[in-house]
């Protein structure tokens, strides 16, 4: 094992590494053309331009059922004065479709014609030239252009090509990539039961994430299984593919300076090093290169920077050796829902979450890690933080990149504030129902909810805050944190706080008493917390003191934090909700019963998706999923307080 780690060299702005990258491969339509059936050819790129070989309609044609005529012999028909026309000669039956009979430059409808006797119709309006008649060629002209080079063939397209008597489509040739991930830790989901990882071990994600991004982008990737970290295999593998018939090599992990980051040193070994280190974020340590002149790429490990770079440089070079246009995404102007700080000298690639509220769309941002896949799977949008910024203000309207359409960010509801699982629930329900709205939710504490309400950033906020004064919850900081905003509060569920203790109850813990025995460590929350009102409230109550609590001032912040401390032993018990300790196996002792309402803004009250939202919470199926879960009572959900 070597322990030389690799420096990056001479990091570059994402528009100048593009720019190395594509005047290095100056690949624009360079893929070979081969010919596909019009069905297969859809998504692919037409090497050549098309015309069509036959016209269509490629004779004249009715477009309506009735009868055929020439538009001269009906001219000066009227209700006074009506026409009758000899059928056979003057007038001839047929279907839309059929052949226009020789002579006839007319149709008139089944339905504007009157019989008289068995072979005379009478008419009481002239037809015009042409009328209800396709002629020869209406839509396409035999030599006409249907479509030009790099155009990319739609499921429409199929239609016109098949008319045109298009049978062999050129299209370029997809090019080949192979894909290598590489890592020692990285495990195959295939031969891995979910419940068999250990410690160390990584399902393996990104070749397969990669691998349809590639096809979706117009090329064809190969999976190559993964590669353990060592020098000489990786570096065997690449030579090999580069040999093969592959047009593009990559390799994703190893690209940054770990001991055991053998990407750069590989392209060292067998080609040339174009850029090593990119000043955006995620995405940053990406390695692009050129070996016995085809592209390979470093990609960085995580997740999200694996797609970043890969949007960055590879869909664009495969479109260009493909001759295809390049796709910008739809942007939109957004508000952000709190202030953004983000570092000098990179681009960032913030993923926000988006929804309508009133007049603006809000954008709320999601967990930053390059390593967290659902920072960009729940994402909206992204917001590019541009490297000379040291980011965004609240108050500021920025450009958002848009991975959903607009109509669907429209049908979200947007819920800030304290977590609960029974949003999950709702979140379901609401898109089972027949309105398929979208509830996005943030979790940011109570207290955040209701600052996210005072500033007009949701549609609702979700918070349990106790008044220690009067065992209410939510009421008197509604008085006094939203005195100006009327809002309505709404209850979703009442829910059990309580100890979360090793399974078996080793301690022979009974409750919150117990907590000044000796031989207990107890794992607290942070101080504003919901959950740590709560305790010291109680703690009141009963008149124990919070000295007499070993483990009183170690704070957590979650309530899985909590239950992850008691499942590893560093604690006996912590205080937090039943969810948290089914989720690790753990046994519970309630405690208290605590209420979670929604606050909503009479603004939003009344409008259609609130309204729906209020609906499904009073189901019978709302109410029994969030039964089910355990530790919930629904006892006065759907209860509106003013
Ligand atoms: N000292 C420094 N350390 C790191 C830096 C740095 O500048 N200095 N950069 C960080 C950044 S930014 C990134 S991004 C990562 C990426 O580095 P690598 O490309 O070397 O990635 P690995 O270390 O191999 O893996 C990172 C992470 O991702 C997991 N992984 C890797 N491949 C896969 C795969 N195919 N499927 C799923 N998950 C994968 C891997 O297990 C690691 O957890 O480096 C930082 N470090
Ligand atoms: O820049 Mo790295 O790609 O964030 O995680």
């Amino acid at each position: 094992m070597t322990t030389k780690r690799n420096v990056y060299l001479n990091m570059k702005p994402l528009d100048e590494a593009r720019q190395i990258l594509f005047d290095h491969f100056p690949a624009v339509g360079t893929m070979a053309a081969e010919t596909v059936s019009p069905p297969d050819a859809v998504g692919r790129i037409l090497a050549k331009p098309v015309t069509a070989k036959v016209s269509s309609p490629n004779f004249h044609a009715a477009a309506m059922d009735g009868v055929a005529v020439k538009a001269e012999d009906t001219f000066g028909a009227s209700e006074t004065r009506p026409k009758e026309l000899q059928v056979g000669s003057q007038a001839r039956f047929l279907n839309t479709g059929h052949v226009m009979p020789p002579d006839t430059d007319a149709v008139i409808m089944i339905e504007n014609i009157q019989m008289v006797g068995d072979d005379r119709i009478r008419i009481e309006a002239p037809a015009f030239p042409w009328q209800h008649v396709r002629k020869m060629g209406e839509d396409i002209v035999a030599t006409e252009l249907l479509y030009p080079r790099g155009h990319m063939v739609s499921p429409y397209c199929v239609g016109a090509l098949i008319s045109g008597g298009i049978y062999d489509v050129p299209v370029r040739r997809k090019p080949r990539v192979l894909i290598i991930p590489t890592g020692s830790e990285l495990v195959d989901w295939r031969t891995t039961a979910p419940e068999s990882l250990k410690p160390g071990q990584v399902l393996e994600t990104n070749a397969y994430v990669l691998e349809k991004m590639i096809a979706a982008c117009g090329g064809h990737a190969t999976r190559h299984e993964r590669v353990m970290d060592d020098l000489a295999l990786i570096r065997q593998t690449v030579a090999d593919a580069v040999a093969g018939d592959f047009d593009m090599v990559m390799t994703i992990g190893g690209s940054s300076a770990g001991s055991e980051d053998y990407a750069l040193p590989v392209l060292q070994d067998l080609g040339e090093m174009l850029v090593h280190g990119v000043t955006i974020m995620p995405g940053k340590p990406v390695l692009l290169g050129d070996i016995q002149g085809k592209p390979f790429f470093g990609i960085p490990g995580y997740p999200v920077s694996a797609i970043i770079a890969l949007e960055q440089f590879v869909q664009p070079l495969i479109r260009r050796m493909l001759g295809a246009a390049d796709e910008p995404r739809r942007t939109v102007a957004v508000v952000p829902t709190r202030k953004i700080a983000s570092k000098l000298g990179v681009e960032e690639f913030l993923r926000v979450k988006l929804g309508q509220v009133g007049e603006n769309i809000v954008a709320t941002p999601l967990p930053r890690g390059a390593g967290m896949i659902t920072s960009i799977t729940e994402a909206d949008g992204i917001i590019r933080i541009p490297s000379h910024s040291e980011g965004i203000k609240d108050s500021d309207s920025v450009q958002a990149e848009l991975l959903r359409p607009l109509s669907a960010i429209r049908n979200t509801i947007v819920v800030v504030g304290s977590h609960d699982n029974t949003l999950d629930v709702l979140a379901d329900q609401l898109r089972a129902g027949d309105a398929a709205l979208t509830l996005s939710s943030s979790h940011v504490g109570s207290m955040g909810g209701l600052m996210a309400v005072k500033r007009g950033v949701c549609h609702l906020a979700g918070a349990h805050l106790l008044d220690t004064q009067t065992g209410e919850y939510n009421r008197s900081y509604i008085q006094r944190y939203l005195p100006d905003k009327p809002v309505k509060r709404v209850n979703l569920v009442m829910r059990d706080q309580g100890l979360i203790i090793p399974k078996g109850n080793p301690k022979r813990i009974r409750g919150i008493e117990d907590l000044g025995r000796e031989d207990i460590v107890f794992i607290n929350r942070q101080g504003g917390s919901g959950t740590r009102i709560l305790l010291d409230y109680r703690l009141e109550q009963i008149g124990l003191s919070p000295e007499k609590i070993n483990g009183y001032s170690n704070e957590e912040f979650t309530h899985m934090n909590v239950a992850v401390a008691v499942l590893g032993g560093a604690a006996d018990a912590g205080l937090g909700i039943y969810a948290a300790a089914r989720a690790l196996g753990l046994d519970f002792i309630p405690v208290v019963t605590e209420q979670y309402d929604l606050i909503i803004p009479e603004a939003h009250f009344k409008s259609g998706n609130i309204q729906v939202l209020l609906e499904t919470i009073t189901t019978d199926i709302f109410k029994q999923r969030v039964e089910a879960l355990g530790g919930y009572s629904t006892e006065n959900t759907g209860n509106v307080f003013e």
